[in-house]
């Protein structure tokens, strides 16, 4: 039997991984790839699920996920890429190259995936597109980096991943125009909440008190419902009617309307940055956060400019003003998404995942900005991860455990 080449590609914010992609699946790939010109080959990648989904959407089947009655759409990410990954090995490609397969997994099915990658790669060429260290697959020797569009092999592994990120933000998180108050020290309140989906229990018995200016880490494996929580807390799931569901003091379902719930809280997932597809400016960007828009349609006053200039200064992004949001690196982008979502100070911050796809040195700064802001605000943060982040600083964790009847919640303090 002929003995595989596997390739690790470090990626970083410099990289360009469309370009990439692109060349590898092309009639002529660049050296050393050219060997896989006339081989068949599988993408897996977040693109291309989007590309399934779409065509769900379009055609109401997205030709991938047969056997389950579930539609791609509403299932939870992890359980996504199951579907993706059995749906590209139904075609025995001859290589096939992973996007960041361990994002969005956790450690059970990242496991799972690890060995069956382990198999794969004995009769087909794995060419692994990878961020985090911690990801590499053992059984890959070969290795290079993405810089821009150009592949560096370089001498040593070490020599090719960022061990993390000592800079100190300088100065205090800017205060907000007019803060927000709200007087109970309870903010959001779930007692006994229960969730299912077809009859199928999904949240089971759920009691979370989060009260003001504290920092919760939510995690659970795929599919165990953080999503389906978090939409119940930011009222947008109607299975919240009739249950002991409080929302920053109002029984969910007593005449409040969604903006009430909404404007209160500061909301980034990495998904947001596709809606801003649109050409503003980093302070453009800042201050439509104040305004709650998208775009910024209206002249900024003074204030807000000022506002907009100290958080710039603190992400230490000031001299990128007038950039464009759309030309920033992923890992800048997502540190101006976090502001953004910070600026007015909301009562609660959601953070969903804010470091997939992320280096380990973009993922270390995000992190300690996120402590930052835990350390010198009122904010009260969810950051929800299926990555343990080193430095993260979490005060409590709410940990979803899966039984036969529906997730049930256990507590921890940090
Ligand atoms: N609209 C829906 N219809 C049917 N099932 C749904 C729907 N929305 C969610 N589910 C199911 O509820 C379960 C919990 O989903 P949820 O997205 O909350 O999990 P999660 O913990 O966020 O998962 P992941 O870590 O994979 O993102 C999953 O099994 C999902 O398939």
């Amino acid at each position: 039997m002929k003995k595989e080449k596997h390739w690790a590609i470090f990626i970083d914010n410099t990289s360009n991984i469309d370009n990439f992609t692109e060349a590898l699946f092309s009639s002529a790939p660049p050296n050393p790839f050219e060997p896989l010109s006339n081989l068949r080959g599988s993408l897996f990648s977040k693109l291309t699920l989007l590309k399934f989904i779409d065509e769900e959407s379009r055609h109401g089947d997205s030709g991938i996920s047969h056997g389950s009655h579930q539609s791609l759409h509403s299932m939870s990410s992890g359980e996504q890429k199951r579907v993706l990954l059995s749906h590209l090995l139904e075609s025995k490609p001859d290589y096939l190259v992973l996007d960041n397969p361990f994002d969005n997994l956790d450690k059970q099915f990242q496991e799972a995936l690890q060995k069956q990658l382990n198999d794969i790669a004995k009769h087909t060429t794995i060419i692994q597109i990878i961020s985090r260290r911690q990801d590499l697959l053992p059984f890959i020797t070969n290795y290079a980096k993405l810089e821009g569009n150009t592949l560096i092999e370089p001498t040593t592994l070490e020599s090719l991943t960022n061990a993390g990120n000592n800079q100190v933000f300088m100065g205090s998180i800017p205060q907000p125009l007019k803060p927000m108050h709200f007087v109970d020290d309870l903010l959001i309140q779930l007692n006994n909440v229960n969730v299912s989906y077809s009859e199928r229990p999904i949240l089971k018995n759920i009691t979370w008190h989060i009260g003001k200016g504290e920092f919760w880490e939510l995690s659970g494996p795929n599919g165990s419902g953080k999503t389906t929580i978090l939409s119940m807390i930011t009222g947008e799931n109607p299975k919240g009617y009739g249950q002991e569901l409080y929302l920053f003091g109002h029984k969910k379902g007593s005449g409040e309307s969604i903006w009430d719930i909404k404007k209160n809280i500061g909301y980034f997932t990495p998904s947001m940055t596709d809606k801003f597809t649109g050409y503003h400016t980093l302070e453009h960007m800042l201050i439509s956060g104040i305004l709650d828009s998208i775009g910024l349609y209206v002249q900024p006053t003074e204030a807000q400019l000022r506002l907009a200039k100290e958080w710039l200064q603190l992400i230490d992004m000031w001299h990128l003003k007038d950039t464009l949001f759309h030309d920033l690196t992923m890992g800048q982008k997502r540190l101006v998404m976090t502001t953004r979502a910070m600026v007015k100070h909301p009562l609660l911050l959601i953070l969903d995942e804010p470091t997939a796809g992320l280096d380990d040195e973009s993922a270390a700064l995000l992190v300690s900005l996120v402590n930052k802001i835990a350390k010198e605000s009122q904010s009260t943060i969810i950051f929800v991860s299926h990555r343990t982040e080193p430095n993260l600083q979490p005060q409590f964790k709410f940990v979803l455990q899966k039984t036969q009847n529906g997730s049930k919640g256990l507590i921890t303090k940090s």
